[in-house]
């Protein structure tokens, strides 16, 4: 029996295979692709399943044909739908399966993470599918990851996967859209993603699709810097799942980093979201980004936008976003503070509080080529 060398994968699909026709539930590519999940899991690699669909799903319950849909009607949409792609998946398998709703700000608190890692965990151990959908009846603009391309990325993250398999609608990565160009052309293999590789990425054709190829390879920019291997690969086709079984690559693979980021450091980088932002000077800027130093109240000279303790907030000299990382103070104290030297701190704010703004350990470089 041939075997893709995967430990754990996570598979992503997209409401293109749930809902074909734009609403309901069928079964017209499900079938092929829950089989591939039953295979795999006959050769012991996990399986972590990212579901869209609820929205389709749901569609059909509501009187509603215009084309923008008001935020209300999606999540009712959402909230009737969700039950219905669930039991849709359940049929296929004679193991049970896990609903797993999440939001960026469950992802986004470190305490909340972790719960997400061990019930994923835990599940996994006893043999469950665990299911992953936003939580869309609760998500807002501001705690929502807003796509499950995003949001499958993140949970290979959490899931500790080795492999990120993204079923879309069409073959890979192109160097145009393929639905509007006839020449267009697929990228089997990309071993940097770079500006010229978001440059070829464009919007969905489909009404009821979110993010069209820029999520996908937003995805697999987060992945890969986690030593996580993506495919894009095409969830119509059944002999695509043939072809991965047998460790072949039926549409585009994004090559894992080799060095990749530590667990926290990815987390910090890709998953939390910045709350503001503390201008620094040229001397901070060279001592956090070069030497590896924590940043210290001296070297500040502006703080933006309202942050609590413990929020994240980007270090930026002038324009340029250099470092992301978690602050030990909030806004105001630090509109006191800045330009201070790091030895009165304790005294003015509170005795006994670290020195170190942000320390180095709670940092991840943004801009690597600083000079
Ligand atoms: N360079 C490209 N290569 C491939 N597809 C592209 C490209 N640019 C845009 N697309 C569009 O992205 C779509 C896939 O994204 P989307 O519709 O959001 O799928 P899903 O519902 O599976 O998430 C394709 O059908 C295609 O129209
Ligand atoms: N959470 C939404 C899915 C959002 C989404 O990213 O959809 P898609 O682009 O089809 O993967 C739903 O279940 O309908």
């Amino acid at each position: 029996m041939s075997t893709p060398t995967w430990r754990r994968a996570v598979l992503k699909v997209g409401s293109a295979l749930i809902a074909p026709d734009g609403n309901g539930c069928s079964a017209k590519y499900l079938l092929a692709i829950a089989r591939f999940i039953t295979q795999c899991r006959e050769r012991g690699i996990d399986i972590v399943l990212v579901s869209s669909g609820s929205v389709a799903a749901g569609r059909s319950h509501f009187d509603f044909s215009h084309q923008s849909l008001p935020v209300a009607l999606k999540k009712a949409m959402a909230a009737v739908g969700q039950n219905e792609m669930m039991s849709n998946w359940s049929r296929f398998f004679d193991f049970p399966c896990a609903q797993v709703l999440l939001t960026h700000g469950d992802l986004g608190d470190r305490e909340r993470y972790v719960s997400i890692k061990n019930t994923i965990e835990a599940l996994l151990e006893n043999q469950i599918l665990p299911i992953v959908n936003e939580n869309d009846t609760v998500a807002t603009d501001a705690m929502k990851v807003g796509d499950n391309d995003n949001l499958a990325a993140m949970v290979a993250t959490v899931a500790d996967a080795d492999t990120l398999v993204i079923c879309s609608d069409v073959d890979g990565l192109y160097d145009k859209d393929p639905t509007v160009f006839s020449d267009a052309k697929r990228l089997p293999v990309v071993e940097e993603i770079d500006d010229h590789i978001f440059s070829l990425a464009g919007p969905p054709r489909n009404a009821i699709a979110t993010g069209g190829m820029r999520t996908k390879v937003e995805a697999a920019e987060k992945a890969s810097s986690h030593g996580i291997d993506t495919y894009i690969v095409n969830g119509r086709d059944g002999d695509t799942f043939e072809q991965l079984l047998r460790g072949d690559n039926p549409g585009t693979l994004f090559c894992k980093h080799h060095t990749p980021l530590s667990n926290r450091k990815h987390w910090l980088r890709h998953t939390i979201k910045a709350q503001g932002a503390v201008v620094v000077d040229h001397g901070a800027a060279q001592a956090v980004v070069e030497d590896g130093a924590s940043l210290l109240s001296t070297g500040i000279t502006d703080v933006e936008g309202e942050f609590e303790r413990g929020d994240a907030v980007i270090i930026r000299e002038g324009d340029k976003a250099l470092a992301k990382g978690i602050c030990q103070y909030s806004s105001w104290e630090l509109n006191y503070l800045k330009g201070r030297h790091a030895g009165t701190i304790n005294d003015t704010v509170e005795p006994g509080h670290p020195d170190e703004v942000i320390h180095r350990d709670n940092l991840t470089i943004l801009e690597e080529n600083y000079s």
